[in-house]
């Protein structure tokens, strides 16, 4: 069977459940990043991204930005656990008639992404492509408090549903390029008192990402569509399938909603957060919403 026929969500669904972990490995294949133990006082984080020509960037996307934005995504993941990124290694894969200049600017994205979070470019590879074209994988490590990690799976029926940002028309307006991972936003919503009970970032989309988190936590969802944040001039259409806003979807007891308002006009008043919807239990009918990104989409 090929690819296209089957899917990226039921060929990972195919492909996860065998693979070997061991017993320091926390959290396997399934959330935003996986988790390690380290020492009593902090769990490690690990993520690895792909970002390629023709799918994620274009030809003549400005090198700069190809590097902030393949090192910003793997961030993401890293905020979406309540965590901090600390180290990354690159690999590229290029056709040898590219321009070398061109990479060294795309290390100057990198670094600068890198610097702005005090994260080390630890190392890499190089290879050749025998075709046209450019590919890069960033691997990232991060540490997170021990005991203190935010999954997907652990969201509870009755729970707010909350996305930071606003969302929508990501390639469009090139914010799938230029965007900030949410690091600080999590680090602050995971301490003061609230914890989010799961949390995810918006990579594929809500319309794909949400029912991601919903069925990992056990739940459905209602999502009141007219509440949804959206960028200016888009859609509800565009804000459900678009994806890559990297912002933070999480959920949190209703409880702390009133506190939850507090923290953000205190402490990030420049990000909105949105309450759109809430899980309920699992056999309630999810509401069909269109999907978000799927690789090997015919
Ligand atoms: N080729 C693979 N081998 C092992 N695990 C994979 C592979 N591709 C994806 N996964 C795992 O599947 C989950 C979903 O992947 P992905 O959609 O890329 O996550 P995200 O949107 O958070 O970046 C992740 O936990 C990831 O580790
Ligand atoms: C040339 C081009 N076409 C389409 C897109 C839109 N797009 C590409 S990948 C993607 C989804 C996110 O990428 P993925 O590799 O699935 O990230 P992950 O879920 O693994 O974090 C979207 C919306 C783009 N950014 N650039
Ligand atoms: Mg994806």
């Amino acid at each position: 069977m090929k690819l296209d026929e089957l899917g990226e969500n039921a060929f990972l669904r195919q492909l996860l459940p065998g693979l070997p972990g061991n017993e320091e490995l926390l959290v396997g294949p399934g959330d935003d990043c996986a988790v390690v133990t380290r020492d009593e006082h902090w769990d490690t984080l690990l993520k690895t991204d792909a970002l390629v020509e023709g799918v994620h960037f274009l030809r003549d996307t400005d090198p700069y930005l190809i590097g902030r934005k393949a090192l910003g995504r793997a961030f993401s993941d890293i905020a979406a656990m309540g965590g901090d990124p600390e180290h990354a290694l690159v690999t590229i894969l290029v056709h040898p008639s590219r321009q070398v200049e061109s990479l060294l600017r795309l290390y100057e994205g990198l670094s600068s992404m890198a610097a702005a979070y005090e994260v080390s470019l630890a190392g890499g590879e190089t290879s050749s492509l025998p075709f046209d074209g450019l590919a890069l994988s960033v691997t990232v490590t991060g540490r997170v408090l021990h005991g203190r990690v935010v999954l997907r799976s652990t969201g509870k029926p009755g729970d707010l549903l909350c996305v930071t940002g606003r969302l929508g028309g990501s390639l469009v307006s090139g914010r799938h390029l230029d965007f900030t991972p949410r690091l600080r936003e999590a680090r602050i919503l995971c301490s003061n008192g609230l914890l989010p009970t799961a949390m995810m970032d918006l990579s594929d989309g809500l319309g794909t990402d949400l029912p991601r988190l919903a069925e990992a936590s056990g739940c459905s969802y209602k999502l009141n569509l007219e509440s949804l944040p959206l960028h200016p001039g888009c859609t509800i259409e565009q804000a459900l399938g678009d994806g890559e806003d990297y912002e933070l979807l999480f959920t949190i007891d209703p409880e702390f909603e009133d506190h939850l308002f507090r923290v953000q006009g205190l402490f990030f008043p420049e990000t909105p957060v949105t309450v759109i919807g809430r899980l309920v239990p699992r056999g309630s009918v999810a509401p069909s919403i269109p999907t978000g990104w799927q690789h090997f989409q015919a």
